[in-house]
This record gives structure tokens, sequence and C-alpha cells, in this order.
């Protein structure tokens, strides 16, 4: 199952760090048609508002006003920089640098410890290039793809164990990770009336969360290729853990494309197709992308948090009205992310298609 997308090019002629480690131009099909690709390196960037969490769970006036910053970029951008998360900083320095130095082992060290979870969707289906549509624009990454809740479904053997200190971290950040989701979701179902756990309880008790980090490699010609091409996420709600040291995520905002500097330790969150259904489209996915930099690798960390597959999901009764009508179907989660995967391919999204 696929909550942002899934394309990887292990199992191709060369990968992406093959062809990166040769300074190789990019080959036509990883080149993006005129209307796709990024913005120029020097277009200036944008801030995403940002929320304090503690804040939103303290009491008094400044709780008010922090609720409407988060009512108001969610709005606007789909997305919130969470700062005051609990989180320590250095915990999320040492997430981003085992994930960075897994992709700096060799290809062979690689494989040997996530031979399935590499470069690979889970559950050991092919690797994405050789399926999808033959006309597919493959985009400039690779990919660890691990699903890390619940802890009783993890395939252990997939994660790395080079790093050494990999397994650990992941699950100290996971573990925190989730604690500030469940605090988004309860603030957000808050903002739309809803009871508080009302988004909690529709992810269920066997909610999963898969985390992917994602590397891009230098790349000689960052204005024709995308490290992902465009996108909202097929999960309920996404933490996007960006590399702090080098920009390249763009969000479509008003049918324009805006290149952010994300806030040093910072989270990104955003809203995910699943939230989108759920709340009626009061809240929307956001439609993002990540492009790929001349001389600097970069990494980010997305943890996709999703209902319960055997749910079906749908919009919560109390936000379907004469005034706004049923937006989405309802749908199975498991066959919401079935379809995720193909869509993506072909650049279309899946949230087009439970449209009532
Ligand atoms: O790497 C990034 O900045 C974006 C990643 C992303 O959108 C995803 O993994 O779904
Ligand atoms: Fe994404």
């Amino acid at each position: 199952m696929a909550y942002g997308n899934g394309s990887s090019a292990e199992g191709k002629e060369k990968s992406v760090l093959e062809l990166a480690r040769d300074g190789e131009e990019p080959p036509h099909s990883y080149v993006c048609s005129e209307e796709d690709r990024p913005l120029d390196a020097s277009s200036p960037t944008s801030p995403i508002p940002h929320v304090d969490l503690q804040l939103l769970f303290s009491s008094g006036p400044s709780k008010e006003s922090e609720m409407e910053k988060l009512r108001s970029t969610l709005d606007s951008w789909g997305f919130f920089q969470a700062i005051n998360h609990g989180i320590s900083s250095s915990l999320l320095e040492k997430v981003i640098s085992v994930g960075r130095e897994f992709f700096h082992l060799s290809k062979e060290e690689r494989q040997k410890f996530s031979k399935r979870a590499y470069g690979k969707e889970e559950d050991g289906l092919e690797t994405i290039p050789q399926n999808g549509p033959q006309d597919q624009i493959l985009d400039w990454n690779d990919q660890l793809y691990l699903q890390v809740i619940p802890e009783d479904a993890r395939k252990l053997d997939d994660w790395p164990e080079n790093p050494n200190s990999f397994r650990d971290i992941l699950h100290e950040y996971t573990m925190e990770i989730n604690d500030v989701i469940h605090l988004v979701l309860r603030a957000m179902a808050n903002l739309v009336g809803l009871e508080e756990d009302y988004f909690v309880r529709q992810f269920g008790d066997k909610a999963t969360a898969h985390a992917r980090f994602n590397y891009y490699p230098p790349c000689s010609r960052p204005d024709l290729v995308l490290g992902i091409k465009s996108h909202s996420d097929g999960s309920g709600i996404t933490i996007l853990l960006p590399d702090p040291g080098v920009d390249g995520f763009e969000v479509l905002k008003d049918n324009q494309w805006f290149r952010i500097h994300p806030i040093r330790h910072a989270l990104l969150i955003n809203v995910g197709d699943q939230i989108e259904i759920m709340s009626n489209g009061i809240f929307k996915s956001p439609v993002h992308r990540a492009v790929t930099n001349l001389e600097k690798e970069r990494i980010s960390l997305a943890m996709f948090l999703a209902a319960e597959v055997d749910k079906e999901i749908g919009p919560a009764n109390s936000l379907v009205n004469t005034s706004r009508p049923r937006l989405y179907k309802n749908i199975k989660v498991k066959d919401y992310l079935d379809m995720f995967l193909l869509n993506f391919l072909e650049g279309k999204r899946s949230i087009d298609f439970v449209k009532v």
C-alpha cells in the first residue's frame, strides 16, 4: 500500500543512486513535461504558518488564537508547521542522520538489511516502474518504506541494522510522532465541532503508520526532473520531517506552486485524503512535490498515519447537511489505498474517484 507515491528506480537498468554517482544526465524517462517542471531555484520561498502545539493544548486566550491559526493555515495551505511539539531536536537530527547513513551504504549492504522494504512497496510488491504505466515519468529519489504501527505488524527483518542505532531511533521517533498525531487529530476534530476523539476513533485501534525515508541524490539537471512528482497523500494525516539543511519542498496553493523553506526542527504536518473524506471536504488534502538539487543530496522522512485497512470511511454525519451536501462516497480504506498507487503513477488523484 502506498500513501504518497511509490516510484523507485531500483530494479531498472541503473538506479537513481547509480546515475547520480556517475554524474549522468537524467535519462529521458525522468524528464518531466514542460508544464510540470520545478520552479526556478531562485524564485522566492514562502512561509507556511507555524502552530505552537503547547499553546494549542493550554487554556485561555492563547489557546483560542492558536486554534484559529491552525484553522486558517489548514484552510489556505492544508499544511502547518508544528513547533513546540515536544520531540527533542537531537532525536530529529538522529532520525535524519541514520536515514542518510543508510542511503550511503553500498547497494549490497542496503539490500541485505532490507531486501523487501528497500525500493519496493510493502508486502513484496514488484518494483513500481516495471509495473506502472509505460509512459510514466520516474522520480529522482530512492526510498525506504517501513510499517511502524501497529507494533506487532512490523516486519523487523526489513528494518536496517546498519547503522546499528537505526531500529531504536526509528522506534523512539515513531512513539513520539504517534503522540503528536493524536494531539493534532483531537485539535482538528474540535475545529469542525466533532467529538474530540472522533478522528482517533475513525482511525481505529489498528490504525497504521508507515515511515518513508525519501532520499534525493544530487541531480545534474534539477530543472528537468522532480524528486517526487505532484501528489496528495493517501494517508489520513502525514508528518514530514524535512532535511534541516537543504530545501526542496513545494506546495500547490491557489493553483500556483510555492517553494517552502521549513523552520528548523519544526514538523510539517498535512491533511491526507482520508481526513478530507471524513471531514466532507472541510479539510483539504494539499498537492505537493519535491525537487532536486544540483550539488546537495536531500533527505526527508514522511510518516503516514492511516485508518485501519478494514474500516469503511466516509464523511461524518454531522458534517453533511443541506448547505454542505455529501461530497464523497464511503470507501473501504484498503480499496482506497489499492487504487492510490496506480492513480499516482498516472498523475491522477484518487480522491477524485470517490467524489459523489
Ligand atoms: O521529501 C519531501 O519533501 C516530500 C515527501 C512527500 O511528499 C512524501 O513522501 O509523500
Ligand atoms: Fe507527500
